[in-house]
């Protein structure tokens, strides 16, 4: 069994270690009615000079107190600023990263909805725009009767406002879906990542570690895909370029190596483990078998474990991804989705019939190979960066 440990401290992301630091200082110096040694003897504090402690109790705020303040408020309004600029700069991935389903379902639904009356010639084109999609013949039920409806309630008389009820309808199908993965409760809080091969287990892995690292959490690997040795290799690199803790062994056993790395996060006081899989068809039935016995493994090593069971989905699998859903979720008992490569299909319509047929929660989607091309989804940015 071999570990990896990062020379640096690599418990804290760095939203985590800044947040300190500045809470750090500032609480000191709310402490603190006068300035430091530290600070020069020109500091501007003429209020300071005048406000003594029990000054500083009463009505009155000190100087310092009063620079916390707008410290603080700076912070906070800087904070929202990057998290407003981090949700532009996603939106604008996940358009991007849709452009192919989009370009394939946005053009056929441009003509259709082009103007004209609303008919039965045009409900059955619409069929056939969803049924290309990817949506599943489900879904695209689904959708055909609750656009019907919507059409006899706001009483809709031309093909043009056919596509405010198509989005209300598939925001509505796919909205149950939505449910962001929280990570409290456990610690460890352990992740199990299952998939198809070559679906983006290793690679989300990765994305996961630095998103949960992002939110202040301490991350540990274990690198539980012992069949493929570059799989190994490549979280090795990822953890030792971000920092990360990665658990691994030379060839043998998925389920020791996961068994090690809960223990050593429990050492630790780690606050995620993400463990990695090998990948399998559902078909390979003793290997279906294996990943049972990983999942058991984890439980004995953590009576609570699993506490999220994710299934990686290659979104160019279209509709077969339906196929995978059912068959690792007989296997594991699936609490999540992660569906990658959104970006390189014009099958995102897949996601429909996953709402329909088998509605697990779709914790993230991912639109690229960057690491924050990861993201948890969202119903209603993703239909609006699908259908325009
Ligand atoms: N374009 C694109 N590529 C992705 C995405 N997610 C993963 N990939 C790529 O998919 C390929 C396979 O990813 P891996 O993470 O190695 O897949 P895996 O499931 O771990 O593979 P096995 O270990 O063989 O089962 C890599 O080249 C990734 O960069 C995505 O969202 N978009």
């Amino acid at each position: 069994m071999s570990e990896q440990t990062p020379s640096q401290d690599k418990d804290a992301g760095w939203g985590k270690k800044l947040w300190k630091a500045l809470n750090t200082d500032l609480g000191e110096l709310v402490g603190s009615d006068k300035p430091s040694e530290a600070e020069p003897a020109a500091a501007p504090a003429p209020a300071a000079a005048a406000s003594t402690p029990s000054a500083a109790a009463g009505e009155e705020k000190s100087f310092w107190q009063k620079t916390v303040e707008v410290l603080n408020t700076d912070v906070t309004v800087l904070a929202k600023d990057v998290a407003q600029a981090s949700k532009e700069v996603w939106q604008y991935k996940l358009k991007a990263g849709l452009a192919k389903t989009r370009d394939k379902l946005g053009k056929e639904l441009a003509t259709l909805f082009g103007g004209g009356q609303i008919d039965e010639d045009l409900y059955e084109e619409l069929e056939t725009v969803l049924l290309t999609a990817d949506m599943g013949v489900d879904a695209t039920n689904h959708l055909l009767k609750d656009v019907r409806s919507r059409v006899t309630l706001a009483g809709l008389k031309d093909a043009s406002e056919l596509r405010g009820a198509l989005k209300g309808a598939l925001t509505e199908l796919i909205a149950p879906l939505e449910k962001p993965l929280v990570v409290e409760g456990h610690q460890p809080f352990i992740i199990m990542v299952a998939g198809v091969n070559g679906a983006g287990k290793t690679t989300s892995i990765g994305k996961l570690a630095k998103y949960f690292q992002g939110q202040g959490k301490s991350v540990l690997l274990a690198a539980g895909d012992t069949f493929r040795a570059a799989a190994r290799e490549q979280l090795m690199a990822w953890g030792e370029r971000n920092n990360v803790t990665v658990i691994a062994q030379d060839g043998g056993d998925s389920a020791a190596v996961c068994f090690d790395a809960i223990n050593a996060a429990k050492a630790r006081g780690i606050d995620i483990v993400l463990a990695d899989t090998a990948g399998r068809l559902p078909t390979q039935l003793h290997l279906m078998d294996e990943i049972a016995k990983v999942k058991r493994v984890i439980t004995k090593a953590d009576a609570s474990g699993p506490h999220e069971v994710l299934l990686v989905l290659d979104a160019n699998t279209g509709q077969n991804a339906l196929a995978q859903v059912k068959a690792f979720d007989d296997a594991l008992g699936l609490t999540g989705l992660v569906l990658t490569k959104l970006d390189g299909t014009a099958k995102g319509g897949v996601i429909a019939g996953i709402a329909k047929q088998k509605p697990i929660p779709l914790r993230f989607i991912g639109v690229g190979e960057g690491i924050d091309d990861l993201r948890p989804f969202e119903a209603k940015d993703y239909v609006d960066a699908l259908i325009e």
